[in-house]
């Protein structure tokens, strides 16, 4: 009798062990979507990504979009009795996240793409080079022709002058000559000693940061997502921060990119604290021991002032919990002198440590990343070169100079 009654105690005991452990993750997850509502949410999280110890954010951190629940890093601690199983996680038969291709070489296939420029400025130069003796009329017409491509003053002169010295060589040089001296010339404008390393690396056991800023519009937000898709691409961990709170549309963007690839995006509600869902993508990569946190920034802002405070505060709240390093400048290369009057704007708020130049598949004027990095002295780190996923290419000043002239695809 004794026994039996000790083994009914034994069950007893073990059954409310279990369900208390069970109603443990239930009121766990219920206080987690409580607190979303009102702070920020964790979308998609990609299993190997997921925080394996990692502490919620207070705010209250979800995940949503794969219409599971979210994974419980502290449900299981070494002290929790290990006989209790709990119910199995349910697969996802559908979930595919795409691979994209490394960045390597993306400029070579993408540098078609400058058609527009490359038929009015290389068509246009290698016509009048080509010519048996050029008078002061051709001279002119030379630098037209790069002036109406947004090369800028000075870099036109610095190749007006060096193709000037090479008269003699213009006059006897093949069209192969002439197309691979133009590609000199240009590229020695392009800055090629320029370091255009993109600062993504973890440092000092914390994860590169990504400040991504520019005004809206200028494709910024897709840009944040194409650079996702390069670094993971490059096989890097990514967290993205969806901190661009003044369209709702611009986060639902952003997931989406995630989405695709397997990358978690940090969001917050409509008209949150830009820099409070800044700080809790770096926590959340910090947790996460992820290599890079990549932050998509608000551009609608009216005073200039504002647009300091707001850069200054996300820059200090992220720098809390990981350095910042890398600030990109999204600047729409269609926009022209306009792009370089709203890039000063964003250099005198924040630190910008590389350009993205956007659209350059739809402009004559691809001599505008010479007078982008001239005047704002920024090296130009990443080109879009279309609406595609992965039309985004870093910078090669020869390949892009080939591109501008032509032939040789
Ligand atoms: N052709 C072309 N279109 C691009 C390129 N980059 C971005 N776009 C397009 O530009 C438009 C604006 O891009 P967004 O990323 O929404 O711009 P944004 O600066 O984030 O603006 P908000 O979303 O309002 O913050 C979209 O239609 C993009 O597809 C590019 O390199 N080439």
């Amino acid at each position: 009798m004794e026994f039996v009654l000790i083994a009914i105690a034994i069950v007893l005991v073990a059954l409310v062990a279990g369900v208390g452990l069970l109603v443990g993750r239930g009121r766990r997850t219920t206080r987690l979507d409580d607190d979303a509502a009102s702070g920020t949410t964790l979308t998609r999280p990609r299993p190997p990504a997921a925080p394996p110890t990692a502490e919620r954010p207070p705010a209250g951190a979800t995940a949503s979009g794969l219409g599971v629940a979210p994974a419980e890093p502290d449900a299981v601690t070494p002290d929790a009795p290990p006989e209790v199983e709990l119910p199995p996680a349910v697969a996802e038969p559908d979930l595919v996240f795409e691979t994209p291709p490394p960045s390597a070489g993306r400029l070579v296939r993408l540098r078609s793409r400058l058609a527009r420029s490359q038929s009015s400025l290389g068509r246009g130069l290698l016509t009048v080079l080509a010519r048996e003796r050029l008078t002061e009329d051709d001279w002119e017409e030379v630098e037209e022709t790069l002036l109406a491509a947004d090369v800028g003053v000075a870099a036109t002169t610095q190749i007006v002058d060096r193709l000037r010295t090479q008269a003699m060589v213009l006059a006897t040089a093949s069209p192969a000559d002439l197309r691979a001296l133009l590609v000199r010339e240009l590229t020695a404008v392009l800055g090629p000693d320029l370091d255009r390393t993109l600062g993504t690396d973890r440092r000092e056991g914390r994860p590169g940061v990504v400040l991504v800023v520019g005004v809206n519009g200028a494709g910024k937000t897709t840009t944040v997502g194409k650079i996702a898709r390069v670094l993971v691409g490059d096989g890097r961990s990514v967290v993205l921060g969806a901190a661009d709170t003044f369209r709702a549309a611009a986060a639902d963007q952003l997931e989406t990119w995630g989405e695709r690839v397997g990358v978690l995006t940090v969001r917050g509600r409509e008209g949150a604290d830009p820099a409070s869902v800044a700080f809790e993508a770096v926590r959340t990569g910090v947790e996460a021991e992820v290599d890079t946190v990549v932050v998509d920034t608000a551009g609608r802002l009216h005073t200039k002032s504002g647009l300091m405070d707001e850069l200054g505060k996300i820059k200090r709240v992220v720098e809390k919990q990981s350095p910042v390093t890398e600030t990109l400048l999204v600047l729409d290369a269609t926009t022209g002198q306009n792009g370089i009057v709203q890039a000063r704007v964003f250099t005198a708020a924040v630190e910008v440590t590389g350009i993205v130049l956007t659209k350059l598949d739809g402009t004559a004027r691809g001599g505008i990343v010479v007078s982008v990095q001239r005047e704002l002295g920024i090296p130009v780190k990443l080109i879009g070169l279309g609406e595609g996923a992965d039309d985004l290419a870093p910078f090669e000043p020869e390949v892009f100079a080939e591109g501008l002239v032509g032939g040789a695809d």
